[in-house]
């Protein structure tokens, strides 16, 4: 469940006074989701989603609000959120942060069709071309700074074959990436994995969840996406969903030189990223909740692929 703090009809009904958004129709609590208290609110003239923060950095949240806002603005599918009568976008609401969102229209895909990687690929490029420009700033709290130390906590977990694994792995991205990186940069998702877009058939109806949103490599961005969406159930690259949001990304963002080099220690480093953050959700800091985790595993069947070499990227 992703209800932590019920909220009743009359609570929600003098909130949406705050906006031009209509009238207070239903309230209906989103089951799914792990972190954050989520409701789908239909008024006399819109379907929207409140989302109230339950935990992580509050402080961050004008950053994702004015990435939000600029991407909206310049017409990316995601959900730009509402600002009210003063033109305030981050409200409270039962002593939690509160935001209100246009409600994106689709599912999330599962097994992704080559028309909607071709779609995630185009919109993903477009994203990186304007975001590129976006002037907000948010280290990247997952890249090699966060694995290097947080690694040592799951070491102990792990069999004597997947501790040297882990910790060679990480030696070679220190050595390969180095302190500063000549990767193009702007503001990425930072987790656009298949369950944070919502699809209405072929057409991609958001992009939704940026709240790992930052700075940094955007190439990161687009490894995330290719080990989530074109991977086989053996951790094999799919050749034609690889090549699908591939090709269309790069219609509208061409990889550079530096990129392309970097390409397969990008996919092993975000593979072993989800390794590593999902070890640490069951091992060492679980959750209050009941749900079930992420499987870890998953991601160390990937990293055990992207070592046997990367599939040539399209021209
Ligand atoms: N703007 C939106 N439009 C449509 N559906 C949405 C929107 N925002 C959230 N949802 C729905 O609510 C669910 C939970 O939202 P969200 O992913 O933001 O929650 P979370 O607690 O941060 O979850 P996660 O475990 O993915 O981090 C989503 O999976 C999606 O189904
Ligand atoms: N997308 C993440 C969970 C949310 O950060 C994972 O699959 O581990």
């Amino acid at each position: 469940m992703a209800v932590f703090t019920p909220l009743d009809d009359a609570q929600v009904a003098d909130f949406l006074t705050r906006f031009e958004a209509g009238s207070l129709k239903e309230l209906k609590g989103v089951a799914s989701g792990t972190e954050n208290t989520t409701y789908f609110v239909t008024t006399d003239s819109r379907e929207l989603v409140l989302t109230l923060f339950e935990q992580g950095e509050h402080e961050e949240l004008p950053f994702f609000v004015d990435l939000l806002d600029y991407l909206d603005e310049h017409r990316l599918p995601v959900p730009g959120p509402l600002h009210d009568r003063d033109g305030v976008a981050l409200q409270s609401l039962a002593g939690k942060p509160a935001l209100l969102f246009p409600r994106m229209p689709g599912k999330h895909p599962t097994a992704p069709s080559i028309a909607q990687c071709s779609a995630l690929g185009d919109t993903l490029g477009h994203m990186h071309s304007v975001s590129r420009h976006f002037e907000g700033q948010r280290p990247n709290p997952r890249d090699l700074h966060w694995l290097a130390p947080m690694h040592h906590r799951v070491l102990a977990y792990l069999s004597p074959e997947d501790q040297a694994l882990m910790s060679d792995e990480i030696d070679t991205y220190q050595a390969f990436f180095g302190d500063a990186s000549d990767l193009p940069q702007g503001a990425i998702h930072g987790d656009l994995f298949r369950d944070n877009t919502l699809f209405d058939g072929e057409q991609l109806g958001g992009i939704i969840d940026f709240y790992n949103g930052c700075t940094g490599d955007l190439l990161f961005d687009l490894a995330i996406v290719i080990n989530d969406w074109a991977t086989d159930d053996d951790g094999r690259l799919n050749k034609e969903r690889h090549d699908a949001i591939l090709t269309a990304y790069q219609t509208r963002r061409e990889l550079t030189c530096s990129e392309r080099d970097a390409w397969p220690m990008m996919l092993r480093m975000t593979a072993l990223r989800y390794w590593l953050s999902r070890l640490l959700v069951v091992y060492v800091d679980p959750p209050a909740h009941d749900l079930t985790p992420h499987d870890p595993q998953r991601f160390r069947t990937i990293l055990g692929q992207r070592l046997k070499g990367a599939l040539p990227l399209p021209a």
